[in-house]
């Protein structure tokens, strides 16, 4: 593996969710394989999961990590031709060949502007560091993607189902922020690789890509979508078509306990307790949200292995 800024970027997706899984059994297998390796993790957002997951996986396999608020440094330059004299202090070409020297592999966290369609689905910042920074480059939310995340989902749902081809449900729920499409988008990409049988569900107007959704099932109808679902996936994305706007805040998307009978209960997290989903949810064991953020580790370890077996 030569970078992750996609699900694309992985070759045999069975295979590496069998090989994450095995990772988790003996997760210091290879702590060997990245001695003299730096990890520099760059953060444009916030992050608790993804900071931590992905420290820990890279200290699994014996790299040091370096951790940076990239937010906090200097404000960048992303357009080429810029005549540098307003808010900008330094050119990503400079900063990403300064990182690369520091690094063995960078990861990027940068989300989108949900004001600018055709810049964010450009992917600019992440694509920018893959450019200029000439060494391998993993996606820890970008603009459109989360790829990491949707490995781990991906992982999860291997763990937890119970027949050959479960039914996988995404559903929108509200949320009072505008929120990226990056989670969303790659668990449709992700779901669209697996054995399951997959449905979207959401109100009129939160239409993904549809270059993403494909001829994937989609209703407005979520109780309709919601049944004899074996995995209920539950996150809320800010309109695409309407880019970056909230068009509905309806508490009646908000998953209950009588919606989702026995399904297992998968989210992202962080959560809006009874916004997204109610106390009586996340509190029984149809929950398996802390089973899956502990496999967004898995997921970074072997991605990281796989890229560090390019680079040794
Ligand atoms: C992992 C989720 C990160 C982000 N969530 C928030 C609350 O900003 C999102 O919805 O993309
Ligand atoms: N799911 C996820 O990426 O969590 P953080 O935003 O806390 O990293």
């Amino acid at each position: 593996m030569k970078k992750y800024t996609d699900i694309n970027d992985i070759t045999n997706i069975s295979q590496t969710i069998n090989e994450a899984i095995q990772l988790k059994k003996a997760p210091f297998e290879y702590k060997n394989l990245g001695t003299n390796k730096t990890l520099v993790m760059l953060f444009f957002n916030a992050s608790l999961r993804t900071r931590l997951s992905t420290e820990k996986a890279a200290r699994n396999l014996g790299m040091d990590v370096i951790c940076l608020q990239i937010n906090n440094s200097w404000n960048l330059e992303f357009e080429d031709g810029t005549i540098m004299n307003l808010d900008t202090s330094e050119h990503i070409k400079e900063a990403a060949k300064v990182i690369a020297q520091y690094a063995d592999i960078i990861a990027v966290r940068a989300f989108p502007s949900l004001k600018n369609k055709d810049l964010d689905y450009a992917e600019v910042i992440i694509n920018s560091f893959t450019k200029y920074a000439n060494i391998p480059v993993v996606n820890l939310e970008s603009a459109t993607a989360h790829p990491l995340q949707a490995l781990a989902d991906a992982i999860t749902i291997n763990e937890f189902s119970t027949n050959k081809r479960p039914k996988v449900v995404l559903s929108w729920a509200p949320h009072p922020k505008a929120l990226p499409q990056s989670v969303a988008n790659s668990f449709v990409t992700m779901m669209q690789l697996l054995p399951v049988d997959f449905t979207i569900t959401h109100p009129e107007g939160y239409e993904l890509n549809s270059e993403v959704t494909k001829n994937t099932k989609v209703t407005y109808n979520q109780d309709e979508a919601l049944k004899d679902a074996d995995f209920v996936y539950v996150k809320n994305w800010s309109s695409y078509k309407d880019y970056g706007n909230i068009l509905s805040q309806d508490e009646n998307w908000m998953i209950t306990q009588k919606k989702i009978n026995n399904a297992k209960f998968m989210h992202c997290l962080p959560v809006r307790r009874n916004v997204v989903v109610e106390d009586a949810v996340l509190d029984s064991d149809n929950s398996i949200v802390i089973n899956q953020a502990n496999n967004r580790t898995y997921a970074a370890q072997i991605v990281l292995k796989q890229i560090l077996e390019e680079l040794n």
